[in-house]
């Protein structure tokens, strides 16, 4: 891997990254070849009713005759439908597992019908704070509290739209690995079979120090006078909490990364022409400067902070007896993976996972010095892996 060293970003980007707002994330970015679901009134765990819920979804391949051989792909927290092909019109970024998905690719799509939604709450075309409430507005801050569960019903509405009665596979990563493992409690009880699950670096329940990594980044955001208690989406200047979601970022990114990578890759470099003695950066923070800024120019920080506090709230067994009574509720054969230097969700927390589901006959473990971002990085570790599974599931269940 290659670290261009930037030169010349300004210094006071440590402080307050600039964004400006022509390129900021702004409501109805991002139009793309999505479909988008209008899926009616959706009942919240936490009482409230979201009157009308659209989820923004892609497909890739084709439904069988049968219907068997459907496949939901789940993002995480900032990810969307978008998982395979380039960015370009309508899609700011590049499918976040193109190597992953893709005819003759481990998810393949020759064989399965894939479908990715962009979850609830989100903002790249479902509903979610930006949306429009029904009094016209914006639901801003109003936009109720979230849970895994509540994201996992509006999928079920959706796959009941889409006339799919039984996943071959569920799988994600991180938050999307949150909302797999909720998949496999939820969707039986809604009527979906789930056969097959595949859970990456994601746990059965949000650990304290996750919730502790959270609570800056929220604050951040909050803390940003662009965020104007959540109404900022007509602000007269165009602003948003743009340094808020990029500080936000910064910190995020740093726990999706290690402390090794970033010794080797930046140690005490200055970042190239600044002086970090006077009012120049390190090579590191410039580093994570860019992280930010590209996330605030590409995502909502309302989003940003409905979709952390369902992650906060995660906990596969509420009401329902405790984590490891969900777990061993769990039928489908689940292969699950953990990244060896991942420090957000450690290998335990996995471990957990595995050791409770009883079809779960596998944790296998990336070997990255990249951390949670593993998921994202280490293909030709974690391809083999889903073919390999996937391979034990046809020969179990031929279709
Ligand atoms: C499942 C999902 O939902 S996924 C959502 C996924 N997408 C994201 O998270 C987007 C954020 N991107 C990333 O986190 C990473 O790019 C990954 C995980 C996708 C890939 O990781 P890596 O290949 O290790 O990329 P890395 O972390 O080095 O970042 C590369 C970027 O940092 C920039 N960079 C590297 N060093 C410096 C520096 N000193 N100063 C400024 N920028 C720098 C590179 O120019 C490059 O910029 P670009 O992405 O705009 O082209
Ligand atoms: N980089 C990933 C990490 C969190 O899973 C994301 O933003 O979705």
């Amino acid at each position: 891997m290659t670290d261009p060293q930037r030169p010349g970003q300004d210094a006071r980007a440590r402080v307050r990254p600039p964004v400006p707002a022509s390129g900021a994330w702004r409501p109805g970015d991002d139009p793309g070849r999505r479909q988008f679901a209008a899926l009616g009134g959706l009942e919240l765990e936490g009482g409230w009713l979201l009157p009308e819920v659209t989820l923004a979804y892609e497909t890739y391949g084709t439904l069988d005759a049968d219907g068997g051989n459907a496949v939901l792909i789940l993002h995480g927290l900032t990810g969307d439908s978008h998982v395979a092909g380039p960015a370009g019109p309508g899609h700011v970024t590049g499918g976040w597992w193109t190597d992953m998905v893709g005819p003759g690719l481990p998810l393949d799509t020759d064989r399965y019908f894939v479908v990715v939604p962009n979850v609830l709450g989100g903002c790249q075309g479902s509903t979610g704070p930006a949306s429009t409430a029904p009094d016209g507005r914006p639901w801003g801050a109003r936009f109720p509290r979230l849970t895994t569960r509540d994201q996992v019903a509006a999928e079920v509405l959706l796959a009941r739209q889409l006339g799919i009665t039984g996943w071959e596979l569920v799988a994600g990563p991180s938050l999307g690995g949150l909302r797999a493992l909720e998949w496999a409690v939820l969707g039986p009880e809604a009527g979906i079979e789930v056969r097959g699950l595949i859970a990456i670096g994601t746990a059965a329940q949000a650990s304290a120090d996750q919730i502790a990594w959270s609570h800056p980044q929220l604050a951040a955001i909050r803390l940003d006078p662009g965020w104007r208690d959540g109404d900022y989406y007509d602000a007269p200047d165009g602003q948003g909490p743009h340094a808020g979601l990029a500080i936000a970022r910064q910190i995020a990114h740093t726990t999706y990364r290690t402390a090794g990578e970033l010794e080797t890759r930046f140690g005490r470099l200055p970042q190239g022409g600044e002086d970090p003695f006077t009012d120049g950066r390190y090579a590191v923070q410039s580093y994570l400067d860019h992280h930010g800024d590209k996330l605030a120019r590409r995502f909502d920080a309302n989003s940003y902070l409905v979709l952390t506090e369902s992650m906060n709230t995660h906990d596969l067994g509420r009401d329902r007896g405790g984590v490891d009574a969900a777990l061993a509720s769990i039928t489908a054969r689940t292969l699950v993976v953990a990244i060896d230097s991942d420090r957000l969700f450690p290998v335990e927390l996995s471990a957990r996972i595995a050791a409770g589901i009883p079809e779960a006959h596998d944790l296998r473990v990336l070997r990255s010095p990249h951390g949670h971002d593993g998921f994202l990085i280490e293909f030709d570790q974690l391809g083999p892996m889903v073919r390999d599974f996937l391979e034990v599931e046809r020969v179990r269940a031929p279709r």
